[in-house]
């Protein structure tokens, strides 16, 4: 599919988006719409009015005067109530059609594969939840309005003045096509840059987002002047869009103006040597000027108007990118442990990231029930994808993974997950309170089974010695505390979840001496009699377990227990020795 055709169906998916949008509001855009419509309805019948208060003024009619008076106060007031429904309905339509939005990404989210999530940037869907969504509130809001009340305005109207007198209509017109020609090129220009303008706010959210994310890599590499120059980039480039925005945005006023003023100008020249000749009224010629406002009124919003449809159109195609990301599947089935089964098995497991080199090649392992299974192997060897596809964050394998019989791929994927508790090496925590933290592990838990938990996990203790308990903020990703204390208050949510299998992805990987021992203390416990996957590095958290795997390449070297792999496994032994010599783990089998 060429650009050119796959613009075309894209701005189709986003139109029929924008469509499904309104569907639930039958209502209000009816209102709109028969506002509209009776608005227009009165601002002719007024105009008619209009010629009659002129002409009866000039025959002299006092009574007709005022009779065509009151009856234009009339009209104006009922005007009036139609304009306001229309702007009150079309506003409160804006502000739920932004609210659905917001509530369908935010579901959108919480659905979108971690596959996509680990390839996206962070401030890239930021930028679309907030800037993109913004900029169609912005227009729902205000320029909704607009989109349905001007054309019928000006159908109503023109045709109206076409059979009052085409003639001037012609004569006022002429001018037109020239004008919509400019502000159509001008609002092609304008909105192409405020188009980039609009995505260079996204980079610059997305430069903002790590700059606060790895703030402390940052100040710890002295990286800030790199991150500055980053930054100066990206608003030098808002900087020179804006000003390319605003140069052309100059032009609108003019164009804006000659749109507003040309054919009022044609009308009252031609006009008024018409009514000098005696082919119009004085009356007839204020009417047609009058009703013609109504028409360049909203010509002359038409180059702004161009630009903000055209941005909103690409604001809306960015939202609809997110909204038609494939989701995670639903549904399924469940299954439970039948006696001797193996909870988890692995069966020529072949997998890779997205169109990269296989990362695990007919990988095989099986966890045995209430026992501890070790994954050790070189940095990149595949440990922790072997976690990734047993957690369900990415299905695109080939082989089988079964938990508890049950083929994952055909597992209800909530379910699948409510069986597996996981603690890996950098486990999030949300800017709330430990008990909170805690208690996501399992929401319907009461406040002592989440203090229970923390006990379990050695947790308890330094958080009951804090001046605020439990109800301690913790600061985003858990800022405010050790590394130690961050594991185990995760340690203490996995608990808590109190799933039959316990997932340890490295929890120690990242914690110091004294940290990691206080954590260690903790795993010893937990991990006697429940069905364990432990991936480490460290001999210390590995050395109990009832089997242990070793990769390399994506593939199993080797099996056995810690005795057997140091009698024969080369790449084992020296582990274990370098580590007992304080040092690292190796980098090949
Ligand atoms: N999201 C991803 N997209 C693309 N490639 C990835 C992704 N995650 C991991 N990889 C690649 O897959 C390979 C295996 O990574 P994995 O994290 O499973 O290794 P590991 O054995 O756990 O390593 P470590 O011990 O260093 O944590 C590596 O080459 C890595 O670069």
């Amino acid at each position: 599919m060429d650009d050119e055709v796959k613009s075309v169906v894209k701005t189709r998916r986003v139109l029929a988006y924008i469509l499904s949008l309104c569907k639930p509001y039958p209502f209000e855009i009816g209102i709109c719409f028969l506002g509209a419509v009776c608005g227009t309805f009165f601002d002719l019948i007024q105009a008619r009015y209009l010629k009659d208060v002129v002409d009866q003024a000039l025959a002299g009619d006092r009574r007709g005067f005022q009779m065509a008076v009151a009856a234009i106060v009339v009209i104006l007031l009922a005007g009036c109530a139609f304009r306001y429904a229309i702007k009150y309905f079309s506003g409160h339509l804006g502000i739920r059609i932004v609210q659905d939005i917001r509530r369908q990404l935010a579901y959108r989210i919480g659905r979108l594969p971690s596959s996509y999530l680990d390839n996206a940037h962070s401030g890239d869907i930021v930028a679309r939840l907030n800037n993109d969504v913004g900029s169609i509130a912005g227009f729902a809001e205000w320029q909704l309005v607009n989109l349905i009340y001007s054309p019928l305005v000006i159908i109503g109207v023109m045709s109206y003045l076409l059979i009052f007198n085409w003639k001037l209509l012609l004569a006022s017109m002429i001018l037109l096509p020239a004008a919509m020609f400019a502000s159509r090129k001008l609002g092609k220009a304008i909105s192409k840059y405020a188009i980039q303008l609009q995505r260079s706010f996204a980079d610059y959210n997305a430069v903002i987002q790590d700059a606060t994310a790895g703030i402390v890599t940052v100040k710890a590499f002295r990286l800030e002047p790199v991150l500055f120059a980053k930054m100066q980039r990206v608003t030098e480039r808002i900087r020179d869009l804006q000003r390319k925005t605003d140069w052309r945005c100059l032009f609108i006023a003019p164009v804006s103006m000659v749109l507003q003023v040309a054919p009022q100008m044609s009308c009252v020249l031609y006009g008024g040597y018409l009514t000098t000749t005696g082919q119009l009224t004085p009356g007839e010629l204020l009417t047609f000027t009058y009703l013609l406002g109504f028409v360049t009124g909203p010509l002359s919003g038409l180059p702004s108007l161009i630009v903000n449809v055209r941005v909103t159109l690409e604001s809306a195609k960015r939202v609809v990118e997110l909204v038609d990301e494939p989701e995670e599947r639903s549904g399924g089935d469940v299954y439970v442990l039948q006696d001797g089964a193996a909870p988890v098995r692995f069966d020529g497991v072949r997998f890779a990231y997205e169109d990269r080199e296989l990362v695990l090649h007919d990988f095989e392992a099986e966890l045995k029930a209430n026992a501890m299974t070790a994954i050790v192997g070189p940095s990149g060897c595949g440990k922790s994808t072997v976690v990734k596809l047993l957690c369900g964050f990415d299905e695109r394998y080939e082989g089988s993974i079964s938990l508890f019989g049950g083929e994952l791929k055909r597992w209800d994927m909530k379910e699948a997950r409510a069986q597996i508790a996981i603690v890996s090496q950098f486990s999030y925590l949300f800017p709330a309170s430990v008990h909170d933290n805690i208690a996501y592990g399992n929401l319907s838990a009461t406040r002592e089974e989440v203090v229970e938990a923390a006990r379990m996990a050695n947790a308890d203790g330094f958080i009951q010695a804090w001046p605020d308990g439990y109800e301690t903020i913790v600061g985003e990703r858990g800022a405010s505390l050790s590394g130690g204390q961050r594991q185990r208050i995760a340690i203490a949510r996995a608990l808590l979840k109190n799933a039959p299998i316990l997932v340890l992805d490295e929890p120690t990987s990242a914690l110091d001496a004294q940290a990691e021992a206080e954590v260690q203390a903790v795993l010893e416990q937990l991990v006697r009699s429940r069905t364990v996957l432990v991936i480490a590095h460290r001999l210390s958290t590995i050395r109990e377990a009832d089997e242990i795997i070793v990769m390399a390449e994506g593939k199993v070297a080797d099996r056995g227990t810690h005795l057997e792999l140091m009698a024969r496994n080369v790449w084992y032994r020296d582990m274990c020795r370098r580590q007992q010599a304080g040092t690292e783990v190796g980098e090949a089998v």
